[in-house]
């Protein structure tokens, strides 16, 4: 049986896939791109070389134009489902996709395991709240893996994902900044 808690944040993420519909994929682009010059004045991602991001969804903070800015300079890594746990591996130039469960384009390669050498991970969700509590899409998966890693952990979001309060337990994971158009928490 579910848990009120696990009740609540079922609501909560319908409540938000129906904001997502009063936007446009366009206007989606736009306020991601808002987002990301948001995060790049931070020195957590000045400071960050290794980087741990996500290939974004339509309905995500999109990640794309902010990789093609900045790989160059900074080593980007993206997640892999991999028997029901996250991994990263490394985008470069050459690196082959595979189609997740989900849709995303995962790399094929090595699993990165140095995870002392990470500067900062860059994390996806479907609310945050003020005292930096994540939801995410309720497998686990974040939180399973946030667990193992010491480092800083930074949620981007869109405005409206962003709550006073959301329904949080002792196994989610808090952030060490959240992110938003118009908003910088920490
Ligand atoms: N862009 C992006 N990449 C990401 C995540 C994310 O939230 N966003 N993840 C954040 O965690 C991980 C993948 N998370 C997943 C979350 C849910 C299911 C899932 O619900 N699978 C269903 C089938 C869904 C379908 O077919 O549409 C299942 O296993 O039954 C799979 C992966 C890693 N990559
Ligand atoms: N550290 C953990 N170890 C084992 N199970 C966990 C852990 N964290 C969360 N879970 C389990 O995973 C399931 C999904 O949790 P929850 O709804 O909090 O996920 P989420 O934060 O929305 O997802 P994600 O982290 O993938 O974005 C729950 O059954 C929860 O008990």
């Amino acid at each position: 049986m579910k848990s009120g808690i696990d009740s609540a944040k079922d609501k909560l993420r319908k409540e938000i896939a129906n904001e997502k519909r009063r936007y446009t994929s366009e206007e989606l682009l736009l306020m991601s791109d808002e987002v990301f010059s948001v995060l790049e004045i931070t020195g957590t991602f000045r400071d960050a070389s290794i980087i741990f991001i996500y290939n974004a969804m339509a309905d995500e903070v999109s990640t794309q134009a902010f990789i093609e800015k900045w790989k160059s300079e900074k080593h980007f890594y993206l997640p892999v489902v991999k028997d029901g746990n996250l991994v990263f591996r490394k985008l470069q130039e050459d690196t082959l996709f595979e189609k997740s469960k989900i849709g995303v384009d995962e790399p094929i390669g090595d699993d990165f395991t140095d995870y002392s050498k990470i500067g900062m991970v860059i994390v996806p969700g479907t609310a945050f709240d003020r005292k930096c509590n994540r939801l995410g899409r309720g497998k686990g998966y974040y939180d399973r893996f946030l667990a193992k890693i010491k480092v800083p952990k930074v949620g981007v979001c869109f405005d409206f994902q962003l709550k006073d309060q959301i329904p949080a337990d002792d196994r989610d994971i808090k952030m060490d900044m959240i992110v938003g158009e118009n908003e910088l928490i920490w």
